[in-house]
């Protein structure tokens, strides 16, 4: 099979060609013993977009070995921080430059509109890199004085070594940014396994480390199916290092495999039912933004979803219409025209899933005061929808959806508040909304979760970390936090003067 593939972008009619293979020592490659393929579709019209190769767990063992030599020999403790600075740097100019591209096939792979993958993952995306950059010569251990006279103690914070990194669909670009930029800051090697669904960006960013100038092996892509690939990298004994981000059942297993080959570090940023709350003193016209863009940014498709409003009881049905105005106010369509700003869901299942979760929510007895009704035409589109009426025992108020679809419940007190955002098994994200500064210290203090936003919600920053508590997820990424998931502390014990007398 020839190792590129081509797609055609619908607003120009320009073809664009992809790389098919796997992505390993700098070289696009068949797989070593597998005719699988992958084919991608474009959720927007559920025609197909492209094929790709599926690696094997035999081609995952060859990208690692490719990894660890170049580890060895022309990365890791080789290369000093600033080559590994300036080839971030290059490799974010690079991204630059194809940022139009780049968007244009992740908007076709992924339904997200061109403008919203462009201006907001990608943007995000490039200066996450030159976030890493700035890092990646500033990866300081410390001098710890044991004895003045006698004995000294440094740490060295040295890279991990191979890191096997699984990410999911719904950011495709902005997540393999959130992993590659801080492990080659550090001066690991990775192999990296994009979504199934969602692999071309993956490949097409692959390009650019090449053409960065990045040495062959220190970044490997092969895309494969979960069960075979990702399992393949969870479960390897010459990876030291596995990062993922997916469902909190795949998280899971990944930390089985890891527990029960070589006890790899683990870092999971997994699922979330985020809570956002609404307090009476709150700007309401802005609290309704902030919770529209909570659940239908990216399409509910987002781990920190605000999937679950509670608004006080005074302010409740002033508050309730006008989020109801503002959701219909969100341009969702034709993700090559600039003015739209939500697109459809990933995939068939990934929509039928949500359907599922609506009809549910109907079933068990939510009133659907906006939504909730299938729409006609092509494309795995879901009209944002929003339930009333809910209890918190419901299906969509405790499991994840991934989908437009928001749970509105009530509170009287600042403690129920507190009881109803804890009370799910998650601890990603959460939100609250109060003009009273003490009420915003109190109820931040005591919500669950590894991010909160007062007054504002989904907004994340590359110099702070996130990541979950609970079942939300281990580790942290962003920010300097991300540096400790990628390094290995060695303490070095230097004695300049103490005699040690023998037998003790
Ligand atoms: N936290 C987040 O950002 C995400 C959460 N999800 C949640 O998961 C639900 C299901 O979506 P999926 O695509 O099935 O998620 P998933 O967790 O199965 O997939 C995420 C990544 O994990 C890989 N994977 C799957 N099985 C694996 C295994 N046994 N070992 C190693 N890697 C494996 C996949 O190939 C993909 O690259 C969604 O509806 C959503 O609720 C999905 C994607 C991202
Ligand atoms: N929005 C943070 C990354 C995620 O949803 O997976």
């Amino acid at each position: 099979m020839a190792q590129t593939a081509r797609i055609v972008i619908p607003a120009t009619n320009r073809e664009v060609t992809i790389p098919s293979g796997l992505f390993i020592n700098n070289q696009f490659v068949p797989s070593a013993d597998s005719q699988e393929l992958i084919h991608t579709i474009n959720p927007a019209t559920e025609e197909p977009l492209c094929s790709v190769v599926a690696g094997s767990a035999k081609d995952i063992d060859i990208a690692v070995a490719a990894a660890r030599q170049a580890f060895k020999t022309t990365w890791g403790k080789n290369v000093t921080g600033f080559e590994r600075s300036r080839l971030l740097n290059k490799l974010a100019d690079l991204m630059e430059r194809d940022a139009q591209a780049l968007a244009e096939v992740e908007s076709l792979n992924n339904g997200k509109p061109v403008r919203i993958a462009r201006d907001f993952d990608i943007g995000d995306s490039i200066q996450c890199l030159r976030y890493y950059a700035g890092w990646a010569d500033k990866i300081l251990g410390q001098t710890i004085e044991v004895d003045n006279k006698t004995k000294l103690a440094f740490t060295r914070h040295d890279p991990i070594g191979v890191c096997g990194q699984i990410i999911p669909w719904n950011y495709p670009i902005n997540m393999w940014a959130w992993k590659v930029a801080p492990a080659l800051a550090c001066g690991c090697t990775i192999v990296m396994k994009p979504s199934e669904l969602t692999p071309l960006t993956a490949l097409m960013l692959s390009q650019l480390i090449v053409e960065a100038g990045f040495p062959p092996g220190v970044v490997n892509t092969v895309p494969s199916l979960g069960s075979v690939g990702g399992a393949a990298l969870a479960s390897h004994k010459d990876v030291d290092k596995v990062a993922f981000t997916g469902s909190t059942i795949t998280g899971r297993k990944i930390m089985e495999a890891a527990a029960k080959s070589n006890l790899k570090k683990v870092s999971l940023e997994l699922g979330g039912k985020s809570p956002h709350l609404v307090f009476e003193s709150a700007d309401l016209d802005q609290a309704a933004n902030w919770a529209a863009l909570g659940i239908l940014y990216n399409t509910g498709q987002d781990c920190t979803a605000g999937s679950r409003l509670y608004v006080q009881n005074s302010i409740y049905d002033k508050f309730v219409s006008l989020l109801v105005e503002k959701s219909k106010q969100l341009v969702v369509g034709d993700g090559f025209d600039e003015k739209t700003a939500g697109g459809p869901l990933v995939s068939k299942t990934q929509y039928d899933k949500v359907m599922g979760y609506i009809e549910s929510g109907k079933s068990q007895g939510a009133k659907a005061i906006l939504g909730g009704e299938k729409r006609p035409g092509k494309g795995y589109f879901v009209d944002p929808t929003i339930f009333t009426d809910i209890t918190q025992s419901m299906k969509i108020v405790q499991e994840e959806i991934f989908g437009p679809v928001l749970s509105v419940g009530r509170f009287s007190t600042e403690e129920e508040a507190i009881t109803l955002a804890n009370d799910t098994t998650y601890g990603l994200g959460a939100g609250l909304h109060s003009n009273d500064a003490n009420q915003c210290m109190r109820v931040s203090s005591m919500l669950e979760a590894g991010t909160v936003w007062i007054n504002q919600y989904n907004l994340l920053n590359n110099n702070v970390p996130f990541g979950g508590k609970k079942q939300s997820g281990i580790g942290r990424e962003l920010g300097s936090y991300a540096l400790d998931e990628y390094t290995s502390v060695k303490a070095v014990h230097w004695n300049f003067g103490e005699k040690l007398d023998w037998p003790l």
